[in-house]
């Protein structure tokens, strides 16, 4: 499934890392494309490649073969309309700066006048739910809230593409339930592309418009699946959903082949309908 008019193209992408007498090869071959506004949810088996693929695609890290391509443009480092969220909130913030000069930093890197670079931090905050946190330090926070900081500063850098690499894998259930609607929330009001890494099937079918299943390293695409739920998700009503469960048993049986190593099931049809099996 690969859209005519792909804003982020995946051909052919393979890495082999190399070093120290060792050689893996985390990624076989992937080729698939993310259309322009786009959700696109990436799951697979733990240790499947699956931050190794978003660091390729973030220009963070060279293939060794194969290539991605942002908006017609080869990606050979990382592209200035792409923004991370990592999981590792803890670590993506500097202690020592306020809330507010976390979200401003990449800004400077942009060139922005000083009060358009305020307007920005003042907007992502405000999205983010932490309007009055601007003069905090991020330790002052909850792990939740620190993680609305690496979002409001990847939405301040107003990306083209949002690239998310299991942003709510640290925090408890209810916070992540909170910041998978406020991603979705974001996401339909600005029109962003966002590319979501998780190892969590649910969470992968409540938030993603297709999901993109890897298989075990060394790594390729096992299934695309349509997610034909509504637009409009509830984190009670969606997950119980005679359709939701479909697709989340339908997921898991794909890593649970992809970890025996079975061959990719066929293409999901058009209306998202699971083929027999
Ligand atoms: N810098 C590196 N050098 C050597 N091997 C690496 C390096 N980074 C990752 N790998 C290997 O590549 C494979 C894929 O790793 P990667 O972290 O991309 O997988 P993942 O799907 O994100 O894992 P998880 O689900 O556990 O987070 C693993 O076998 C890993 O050991």
């Amino acid at each position: 499934m690969r859209s005519a008019h792909a804003l982020v193209e995946v051909s052919g992408l393979r890495k082999v890392y190399e070093g120290s007498g060792r050689r893996v090869e985390a990624i076989r071959e992937l080729t698939f494309g993310v259309g322009a506004g786009e959700l696109v949810c990436l799951v697979g088996p733990s240790g499947c490649g699956k931050t190794t693929l978003l660091k390729c695609v973030g220009g963070l890290l060279a293939p060794t073969a194969g290539e991605v391509v942002l908006a017609g443009r080869r990606v050979t480092g990382p592209p200035p309309g792409m923004a991370f969220v990592f999981q590792e909130y803890g670590r993506s913030l500097f202690p020592w700066m306020r809330v507010g000069a976390n979200v401003e930093l990449p800004l400077k890197y942009k060139g922005l006048s000083r009060s358009r670079r305020r307007e920005l931090v003042a907007d992502a905050l405000a999205a983010v739910g932490l309007a009055d946190a601007a003069g905090a330090y991020p330790w002052q926070l909850s792990g939740g809230m620190q993680q609305r900081v690496a979002i409001a500063r990847a939405l301040a850098y107003e990306p083209e593409v949002l690239l998310m690499d299991e942003p709510f894998a640290a925090v408890d259930a209810q916070t992540r339930a909170d910041l998978e609607d406020l991603v979705r929330g974001l996401w339909r009001e600005r029109g962003i592309t966002v590319l979501f890494v998780t190892h969590d099937i649910d969470e992968a079918v409540y938030l993603g418009q297709r999901v993109i299943v890897l298989s075990a390293s060394p790594t390729v695409v096992q299934e695309q699946l349509k997610v034909d739920l509504p637009d409009e998700r509830d984190q009670v009503r969606t997950r119980v959903a005679p359709r939701f469960a479909e697709l989340r048993t339908r997921v898991y049986e794909q890593i649970q082949a992809a970890k025996r190593g079975a061959p990719a099931a066929p293409a999901v049809t058009e209306s998202g309908t699971p083929p027999p099996h």
